[in-house]
């Protein structure tokens, strides 16, 4: 049986896209990201579950900064939980009582409206993970009078449920992958993501063009780019981009080499099959057959065959 890591304490969201990614597996509850990819770097556990962005929120800059600059790992499947927060007390706190919120604060940003229509003036304090808050809640010397999490959180802490479904939209949904040592990739299945970091070796005019350009000449959707700040100065960036197909397929490796060509540093994080199963749309001329065929049509040009 394989042990997975994740955000822990039970009860958070990664928790459940863990249950449904690998319902057979045995749980490593971690205080944060990094630690729960860390389980996976020291051979604690065979692979993690954890968040890497939002519908509403964007991306979540914890694992995309562990992905670019912690020791790699590969990225070999992804889910699409939807999220749904509720305002969690102690049993007998009312509403008028609450001061002071903890939560995470991707949770925070979600419930802004909620917050500020229902509780003006609350302070709200950032935890390691929405459950981690519940947790915390629930222990009578606790500092906060309320949490937002997933409704469980309050069933497993014995917290009562002030308010339910209190996000800002009631559609919002969190990507989780999940992650495992380097090693083979997952087969391609015809509806495949790929996933990469790309650093520039000479800022100048255009660089990130020239990059898009890469997946788009070969007709390779991208499905997210983000830039993160290198730490090295403003102005400094590094780019995660993320594509539909699979690094097996003849355009998404030529894009995917092209990109490691022109940025000089490019980390490849994975090719693995997508949440929602949409098939990749393939331009005409961009197939697996029509490279192999232009690839023989130049070596035969190369050999000095004649044109008709
Ligand atoms: O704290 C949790 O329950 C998590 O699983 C983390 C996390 C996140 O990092 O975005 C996951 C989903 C929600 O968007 C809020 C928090």
């Amino acid at each position: 049986m394989s042990k997975l890591a994740y955000l822990g304490p039970e009860g958070t969201f990664c928790e459940a896209a863990l249950r449904e990614l690998a319902p057979e597996a045995e749980r490593l509850p971690c205080a944060n990201v990094r630690a729960a990819l860390d389980a996976v770097r020291n051979g604690e556990a065979d692979g993690a579950v954890v968040p890497l962005e939002n519908s509403l929120e964007g991306g979540i800059a914890q694992t995309l900064d562990e992905f670019a600059w912690g020791k790699p790992l590969l990225i070999v499947a992804e889910l699409l939980l939807p999220v749904e927060f509720s305002l969690l007390a102690r049993p007998g706190t009312e509403m008028r009582q609450i001061k002071r919120i903890f939560t995470h604060p991707a949770a925070h940003t979600q419930c802004r409206d909620f917050i500020d229509r229902e509780i003006p003036g609350a302070v709200v304090v950032h935890a390691s993970s929405t459950a981690g808050a519940a947790q915390e809640i629930a222990n009578p010397e606790s500092p906060y009078d309320a949490a937002i999490g997933p409704a469980i959180a309050g069933e497993i802490y014995d917290l009562t449920e002030l308010a339910s479904d209190i996000g800002d939209r009631n559609d919002t949904v969190t990507r989780f992958v999940r992650v495992a040592p380097p090693g083979e990739l997952p087969e391609p299945t015809g509806a495949d993501r790929s996933s990469m970091v790309a650093f520039l070796r000479d800022d100048h005019a255009g660089a990130l063009l020239e990059m898009l350009s890469e997946f788009s000449v070969r007709g390779v959707n991208l499905t997210r780019i983000e830039s993160r700040p290198t730490g090295d100065g403003i102005g400094s960036y590094f780019f995660h981009f993320d594509c539909e197909g699979h690094i097996a397929e003849a355009r998404v490796g030529e894009a995917i080499s092209g990109l490691h060509r022109i940025s000089g540093d490019l980390r490849f994080l994975g090719s693995y099959p997508r949440a929602d199963k949409v098939p990749t749309q393939i331009k005409r001329g961009t197939a697996d057959p029509d490279f192999a065929e232009a690839a023989g049509w130049l070596g035969r040009m190369r050999a000095g065959a004649v044109q008709r």
